[in-house]
């Protein structure tokens, strides 16, 4: 359903970001995007979404090419893509609600949007929503208002108030405590599996992939190095991707070593299964 072919992007200031990336996802495929500062993980998810324009390669969502999108035909290829950011880029103002509807933007005409008046069937979506991510009390109340946690699900529900096709998610947890982390990549799997939604995830935190995403795409440099099971990313992969580790150590402290478990390096079935099943 997307197929990324041979894209590349320099910027204005000559960084070639992306070189050559080639990647393909069908429907419900769920890829966690890894790698390196400076990588081109975010590069890459803007591209798919145009906030960044490639330079060269095409970009298409089932025969759609994105890349040569522009105006009205853009806006609407853009409802089809939803986007979950990490630092939520909610209206802080305006109540939960809104923000949810606000993911129907791209459906309502510029006079009912600006004196936001939403289709019912757009209000009871939504509603649905923030019951499905457990915010139904949290409906009136303002963004600002909100815990990290409770503002990202706000985020994952108008990413889904737009009926999206495919999910792009931008460090989802980057700015959450090690728990709501979990339950909110726990979420975003169950949602997508429910909706048989594709998805690419860009994230930091390897174990945190290895342990929720089945497949992990490593991108280093502009380059796709490793596209397999998360349960393949061993010691050599993760050199390849990031540089030169010890990945076995889990401390900077020499002697504490010696008794702590090496970092869970291999993922299995089981792993994502007890993960899925937490708390
Ligand atoms: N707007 C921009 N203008 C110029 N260069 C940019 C711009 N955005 C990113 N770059 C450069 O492109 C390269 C890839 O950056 P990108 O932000 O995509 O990497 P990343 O893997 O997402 O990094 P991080 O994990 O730190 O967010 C880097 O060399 C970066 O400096």
């Amino acid at each position: 359903m997307l197929t990324i072919h041979n894209l590349e992007k320099r910027y204005k200031t000559g960084d070639r970001a992306l070189k050559g990336v080639s990647l393909t996802l069908a429907p419900g495929d769920i890829v966690g995007l890894i790698g390196p500062s400076g990588a081109g993980k975010s590069t890459l998810i803007r591209c798919v979404n145009r906030l960044v324009d490639p330079t060269s390669g095409t970009i298409k969502l089932f025969d759609l090419d994105l890349t040569n999108l522009s105006g009205g035909d853009l806006r609407k290829a853009r409802r089809r893509i939803g986007m979950i950011f990490q630092e939520y880029a909610l209206v802080e103002r305006l109540t939960v609600m809104e923000n949810v509807l606000s993911g129907r933007l791209g459906y309502v005409g510029f006079w009912q949007s600006w004196l936001r008046r939403f289709p019912e069937a757009d209000v009871a979506r939504a509603f649905a929503l923030l019951g499905r991510v457990g915010l139904t009390e949290f409906v009136d109340k303002r963004a600002d208002a909100l815990s990290g946690g409770q503002r990202q699900r706000v985020g994952i529900a108008r990413a889904l108030a737009q009926e999206p096709e495919l999910l792009l998610v931008d460090e989802p947890t980057a700015s959450l405590d090690p728990k709501t982390s979990r339950q909110v990549m726990r979420l975003i799997l169950e949602l997508c599996a429910e909706r048989k939604l594709a998805a690419i995830v860009n994230i930091h935190d390897v174990v945190l992939a290895q342990m929720f995403l089945p497949r992990i795409v490593g991108l280093r440099a502009g380059e796709v190095v490793y596209d397999g099971p998360a349960a393949g990313l061993n010691a050599e992969v993760l050199t390849r991707i990031y540089g030169e580790e010890d990945w076995a150590k889990t401390s900077t402290n020499e002697e504490a070593n010696d008794t702590v478990a090496p970092i869970p390096i291999a993922s299995t079935l089981e792993r994502r299964n007890a993960a899925m099943a937490g708390p």
